[in-house]
């Protein structure tokens, strides 16, 4: 699947251009965090990469369907057990029953809910649904892991269980690709950053270059708090 690769693509809505000949290539190493003010276009670029929506011009390679797993950030869970949750989309994918017994319980040790498999899904806290949701996206072993802003609406503990899961998601070999509006979070967790301004990519650089110092007037006035939209 990696690279992943777009190239000049653009996308409208309501008459409207959302995204404006956007190329980024997706190779495997640390974590890419997508960045930019509100409305810069960065959950529909996640969904184009992903292949949830199709680019009006331009192209995404390889031209699969879908490509690799996504979290958002409510976790979509079906009315059933956690252990349910997690075994489901492994049985979609063709994992075999005794392997899919396996990865469900590496899985909900990895995300501390063990102790949980057996309770409804969906009454689980905010944190740990949100846990879930990474433990059955990671289960699935992708290659790339699509997250939008999967801590958009936890508390700072439960962001830091959170961010300490996609570290070691990312260490044992998927390619994260992720949104946040947290720039600590940022910094924490990227080895590259895509900047991205009214549906243009305006710089792609290393993580530790980007914060240092951002090539673009954009990109430091967005690190200062001074870029609105
Ligand atoms: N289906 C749609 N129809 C019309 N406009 C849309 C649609 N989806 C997104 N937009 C618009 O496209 C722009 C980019 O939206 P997007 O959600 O990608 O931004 P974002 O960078 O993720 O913003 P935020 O940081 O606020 O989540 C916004 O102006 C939004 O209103």
């Amino acid at each position: 699947m990696l690279p992943i690769r777009a190239e000049a693509v653009s996308y409208a809505a309501g008459g409207a251009a959302i995204l404006d000949e956007v190329s980024l290539t997706i190779a495997p190493g640390a974590p890419m965090l997508i960045l930019g003010p509100n409305g810069a276009g960065k959950s529909v670029l996640l969904r184009l990469l992903h292949g949830l929506l199709r680019p009006e011009a331009g192209r995404i390679t390889p031209a699969a369907a879908i490509r690799g797993a996504m979290v958002f950030q409510r976790p979509v869970l079906l009315r059933r057990s956690v252990l349910a949750n997690l075994r489901y989309p492994m049985a979609l994918a063709g994992v075999s029953r005794a392997e899919r017994l396996r990865r469900a319980e590496v899985a909900l040790a990895e995300v501390g809910l063990s102790a949980l498999a057996g309770r409804p899904a969906r009454r689980l806290s905010g944190g740990e649904q949100q846990r879930l949701a990474l433990a059955r996206a990671a289960a699935l072993e992708p290659e790339v892991l699509f997250l939008d802003e999967p801590c958009a609406s936890l508390d700072p503990a439960a962001t830091r269980a959170v961010e300490e899961i996609i570290a070691r998601i990312a260490t044992r070999g998927t390619k994260i690709v992720m949104t946040t509006h947290d720039l600590g979070q940022a910094r924490r967790l990227a080895g590259e950053v895509v900047f991205l301004h009214r549906g243009r990519v305006v710089e792609s650089a290393l993580a530790e270059r980007f914060f240092a110092g951002p090539a673009s007037a954009e990109g430091a006035a967005f690190l200062q708090g001074e870029l609105l939209w």
